[in-house]
């Protein structure tokens, strides 16, 4: 098999890059995909089942942390995408956007021509925003929003839900009563506050509009376009005629025959941020240390490949829900209430399923602690100690742009401005002691509605690795996302979560908990200035964005590719997923895989 371009990995990236190439009828692009096609499947489609994707082999790979030393030992399950469309066929549908300084720092960080502005075309080329109705944004108190800051012909759709619950409702107006709402749409890449957002829902059949049911379906019938599912690439094949290899295409196998695929221009690895270093690794790119324990011939020596693994962790906290009357997801485990809601979806795309809250909020270190609960922690210590001249760095960084800043620099000057947590909420209670199962994770461990929240650290300073333990491509690379072992990282989530109790404790959303936010769901307990760390440590959780491992950076800062996503040492073969972020953005990470993926493929058409 033959084609231009082989792209290895059929997910979020993968599909928009093929999707994009094969426009040009004269371009043949092969996807190799190790899950299979779930576009008509209801658990996909279906907004409210997505938890009931999570461990189940026909949709997620469901990898797994090694132990969390600075988490009391825990292991976390990481989802992932085994599927077209990968992680965006499992993910949360939230249609959120990163701030202008995450991108300007990408810039700074040495990748020429990255920064917000020059990445604003490829941002909108892959959404349509559509307009909810007078109603919804009445109630959902989406007023915010500026139509003309958002994509309004990319072919994934996004609104904001229909149907929704008192807490939908009630979460807006309580940032308001904090003195938070959005100072502006966050779509700005600047605003900070409490607000409901988009998601990437098709308002019509109320169903998730995903790279598969949107990229995909655009160019499936286009005679250039293939995609082979079932597919489990192996590694990538290279010709190495003395100068500089050049990647030729990819072996992978199909029940147990092994087949391989060539590409005529070039390979494009698009198999996510644990996938992509894995498959460098196993086609002899990375550690010289790692590969050679594991019997695997070097080609490029690069240490670089399967570090930088950042990720978003969260604390959570749980109240138990007012009765009588107030549906939970807690609810759906009354057989015959979610058959019924079941029906409503398969005849008419309505009812509870339809739907999935989306309550969030990106705030500042400042804005969490003018309110909290408890006597605010004093973090100026903490911070003076490890970013000691926050202000120089911050003019360093401005004055001499692309200043080749570390990471840390960068952190450090923006710890005051930008969102510190990106906090959300579930009408359903999870259990963090579960944090291994994720079939179990997001149920209550007792009977009865509870409504959890959670505070995610948005800017993490730790630093972790996801590397092969085999050379057989079968075998799941060794996760380890380092989780807290900055100090930093330990002290911010402490005032995360004691923001999140006096968010709880807030009108109108007190009102729909027991005794106003202070009866919590079995498990959990009234969090203070002494407890909090043991609880941060006993409960974290992911978000399930890992990204970084085969980093945009210059070689000696720590790249794995330059700022066109070519992989160092190689010709013929870049990495386009969310491995190559050099730096985590707040929010969530699709729109930016999207956008990414959107401007790889300008790249590419340069040749
Ligand atoms: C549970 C969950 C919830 C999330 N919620 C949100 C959210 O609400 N909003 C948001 O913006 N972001 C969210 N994210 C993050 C976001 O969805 C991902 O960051 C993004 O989709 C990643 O895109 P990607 O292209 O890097 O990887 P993926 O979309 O995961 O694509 C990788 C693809 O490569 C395939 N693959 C891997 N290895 C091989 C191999 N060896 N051979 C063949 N194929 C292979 C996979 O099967 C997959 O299809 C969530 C993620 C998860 C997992």
């Amino acid at each position: 098999e033959r084609s231009d371009y082989v792209i290895i990995g059929g997910g979020t990236a993968g599909l928009t890059i093929a999707a994009r190439l094969s426009e040009d009828p004269n371009v043949t692009v092969t996807v190799i995909e190790a899950g299979e096609d779930r576009t008509s499947d209801v658990e996909v489609l279906a907004p409210n089942l997505l938890t009931s994707l999570y461990s189940n082999p026909k949709y997620d790979w469901n990898y797994r942390t090694i132990p969390q030393v600075n988490a009391n030992n825990h292991v976390l399950a990481h989802p992932r995408g085994k599927q077209l469309g990968g992680s965006s066929a499992i993910n949360f549908l939230w249609w959120t956007h990163a701030s202008q300084q995450d991108i300007n720092n990408w810039g700074l960080l040495g990748n020429p021509n990255w920064s917000w502005n020059a990445l604003q075309p490829f941002y909108r080329r892959s959404e349509s925003y559509v307009q909810p109705s007078r109603k919804t944004v009445e109630d959902l108190d989406t007023g915010y929003i500026d139509p003309a800051l958002h994509g309004q012909d990319g072919p994934v759709l996004n609104t904001f839900a229909d149907i929704y619950l008192p807490f939908d409702e009630a979460w807006p107006r309580t940032y308001r009563a904090l003195g938070l709402p959005p100072s502006s749409d966050p779509r700005d890449g600047l605003a900070l506050g409490g607000y409901t957002n988009l998601i990437n829902m098709d308002p019509k059949t109320r169903s998730r509009s995903y790279a598969a049911t949107t990229y995909m379906r655009g160019a499936e019938n286009r005679p250039n376009f293939k995609v082979i599912t079932g597919a489990h690439v192996q590694r990538i094949t290279f010709v190495d005629s003395g100068k500089r290899p050049r990647a030729t295409g990819a072996l992978y196998s199909t029940n147990g025959t092994t087949h391989q695929v060539k590409a005529r221009k070039e390979v494009i690895l698009s198999a996510g941020a644990f996938g992509s270093p894995q498959l460098l690794e196993l086609s002899g790119i990375g550690n010289p240390d790692i590969l050679k324990k594991y019997g695997i011939e070097i080609l490029v020596a690069n240490k670089n490949v399967g570090e930088n693994l950042q990720d978003h962790a969260y604390v959570p906290i749980g109240y138990e829900v007012k009765e009588p009357g107030l549906f939970t997801l807690d609810d759906f485990a009354n057989e015959t209430l979610f058959n019924e809601e079941y029906e409503k979806y398969i005849t008419n795309h309505t009812g509870l399923l339809a739907t999935t809250s989306a309550m969030s909020g990106l705030l500042s270190l400042a804005q969490i602690q003018q309110n909290t609960t408890d006597d605010p922690l004093d973090l100026s210590k903490s911070i003076e100690s490890i970013c000691p001249d926050t202000k120089k760095t911050h003019t360093q960084t401005h004055l001499r742009p692309p200043h080749p800043s570390s990471q840390h620099d960068l952190l450090c000057a923006s710890i005051d401005t930008e969102a510190i947590v990106q906090e959300f909420a579930f009408p359903s209670g999870i259990n963090p002691q579960l944090s291994n199962d994720s079939s179990k994770l997001f149920l209550a461990s007792t009977p009865g509605n509870f409504f959890s929240m959670q505070g995610v650290l948005e800017h993490p300073f730790s630093r972790g690795s996801v590397h092969i333990q085999s050379s057989d491509a079968s075998e799941y690379p060794r996760i380890d996302p380092n989780y807290l072992s900055h100090p930093l990282d330990i002290k911010v989530l402490e005032a995360i979560a004691l923001h999140l109790q006096a968010v709880a404790q807030t009108k109108p959303l007190s009102k729909l908990l027991v005794d106003g936010g202070r009866k919590y769901q079995p498990g959990y307990y009234a969090l203070n200035a002494s407890n909090v760390e043991g609880w941060v440590r006993d409960n974290l959780q992911s978000e399930y964005h890992p990204c970084g491992t085969a980093a945009m950076l210059p070689k000696e800062k720590g790249g794995v590719v330059d700022e066109k996503f070519r992989v160092y040492g190689v010709d013929g073969l870049r990495v386009v997923d969310a491995s190559v972020f050099p730096l985590i953005p707040r929010a969530n990470l699709q729109t930016l895989v999207y956008a990414v993926a959107e401007r790889a493929v300008e790249f590419l058409r340069e040749g």
